[in-house]
């Protein structure tokens, strides 16, 4: 019989998507550019196969659907998805759906919707976020795209989505490219998240002479508490793995040298066209960058001095809570990208719903992200940090967040992701800045004036 969603593209994703659906009963069409690589996908399926039809060309995958038909792209970004596209159009009818399930720039997605509302084609953006494991048992998932749309692919979403007490973690979130961009800003803390863990994994390893399994038994126990997380449980898991060849730990033999697909670079080149900025999420994305230049990072530890004071570290139980607050910081900072980019792009997105969705399934879920929930619906209209409840979050934690950066900073252990955090919370809550020196600086050697505290409009100052 026919199928109700068809998965082109058999890649790790694609293939644990495919059975997922399978899993759940739902006939699902499968194809893929390489043919070669559907038959021992269909064996590894194995009896999951009963729900799995496979097409040998786009074609033959199409005729596989019924209507309206949904036609699900698990390829990689850019280009890839602009040819495939290309192939299916034609062989669609008015009222089918193609639904780009890769982590795509929300440029393209929106633009892609409305060429293909032209045509009486739905294009729907779909951030998937979990990995292999998340596809195959549960992801977290953010829709953009039509109510339409949303309509049709909601029954086939729902059953295959991660669930938070009953709850699928699936939403639609907005128009077009509204579901990719909440993706790219998911992407965004999951560096800065991953980017602390490994800065207080440093500390320890550099600053007290702890090995990976130490630290790794700490993270465990950590993830009993406050900072439960996916990937404090990640941590903990890879910290205690070794190496059969060595017998080492696995982690000390892979090098420091950290690669990037671009999700992190897009969430800061949004927050900067849209006059925000994310300092943790900066900090990770540089550090990534930084971590490429291992022979120059030798060079330079070779010539340059280090200056530091002996200062004694603080003890694992400031570490966790310095953790938490750089945390909560990090989210904060990405999710006002996305309040202001539903602003600039009309998307009025539900950021506690966000939260909701994302507190199963996806890479950054967390204990934390269910106070998220309701301190977004607390103020929607604010910044979080503004919410009733943001201060009795971040409070106790900060001052082992201070001295934690305090220690870093004298020991010469770098944490630029957990001090951007700091020093990021510190300028947004302070009445009176220091830009006022900015001003006066750009009008006294580029005549760019200011704004008077005492009167309205633009003035300029008699520099000497
Ligand atoms: O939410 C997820 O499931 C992950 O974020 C996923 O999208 C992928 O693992 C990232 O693209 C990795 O990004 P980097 O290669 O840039 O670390």
């Amino acid at each position: 019989d026919e199928a109700r969603i068809g998965i082109y593209g058999l890649g790790t994703m694609g293939s644990a998507l495919a059975l997922n659906l399978a899993e759940k009963g739902i006939a699902t069409a499968v194809a893929n550019r390489e043919v070669e690589w559907i038959a021992p996908f269909l064996d590894r399926a194995g009896a999951l196969a009963g729900n799995l039809r496979p097409a040998d060309d786009p074609r033959a995958f199409v005729a596989r659907l019924t209507r309206p038909r949904v036609v699900l792209l698990m390829i990689p970004a850019g280009p890839p998805v602009e040819d495939t596209i290309a192939q299916f159009r034609p062989l669609l009818e008015r009222g089918d759906l193609v639904v780009d399930a890769g982590n795509s720039d929300h440029m393209d997605t929106t633009r892609r919707t409305e060429a293909m509302a032209a045509v009486g084609l739905h294009h729907m953006g779909l951030g998937v976020s979990g990995g292999e494991e998340g596809a195959r048992h549960g992801p977290s998932m953010m829709l953009g795209g039509d109510e339409a749309g949303w309509t049709t692919l909601r029954p086939l979403l729902e059953p295959i989505a991660a669930r938070f007490q009953g709850d699928p973690c699936v939403a639609h979130l907005g128009p077009g490219g509204a579901g990719h961009f909440v993706k790219t800003v998911h992407n965004g803390i999951e560096y800065a998240d991953m980017q602390m863990i490994a800065e207080i994994y440093g500390l320890l390893r550099d600053g007290e002479g702890w090995d990976a399994p130490e630290i790794g038994a700490l993270f465990a126990r950590w993830n009993d508490g406050p900072l439960a997380s996916f990937l404090v449980e990640t941590t903990a898991r890879v910290l205690s793995v070794s190496d059969p060849a060595s017998g080492r730990p696995l982690v000390d033999m892979i090098r420091d040298q950290a690669g990037q697909k671009g999700t992190g670079r897009w969430t800061l080149i949004e927050a900067l066209k849209l006059g925000q900025s994310a300092p943790a999420i900066e900090a990770a994305v540089g550090a990534r960058s930084w971590s490429a230049l291992k022979p120059l990072r030798l060079a330079a530890e070779a010539q340059l001095p280090a200056q530091t004071t002996a200062t004694e570290l603080p003890d694992p139980a400031t570490l966790a809570r310095a953790l938490y607050a750089g945390r909560l910081l990090a989210h904060l900072q990405g999710f006002e990208i996305l309040r202001a980019a539903s602003t600039e792009h009309g998307w009025s997105l539900d950021l506690s719903r966000v939260a909701a969705i994302w507190r199963a399934g996806c890479i950054i879920r967390s204990d934390l992200m269910n106070d998220l929930v309701g301190l977004f619906a607390e103020t929607p209209a604010r910044p979080g940090w503004l919410a009733p409840s943001a201060a009795g979050l971040i409070g106790p934690a900060l001052p082992s967040l201070r001295r934690t950066v305090a220690s870093a900073a004298m020991t010469g252990l770098p944490v630029p992701a957990l001090s951007g955090a700091l020093s990021w919370y510190d300028s947004i809550r302070r009445g009176q800045g220091t830009a006022n020196l900015i001003q006066a600086q750009r009008d006294a050697f580029g005549r760019h004036g200011f704004e008077r505290t005492d009167r309205a409009g633009t003035s300029h100052g008699d520099w000497g």
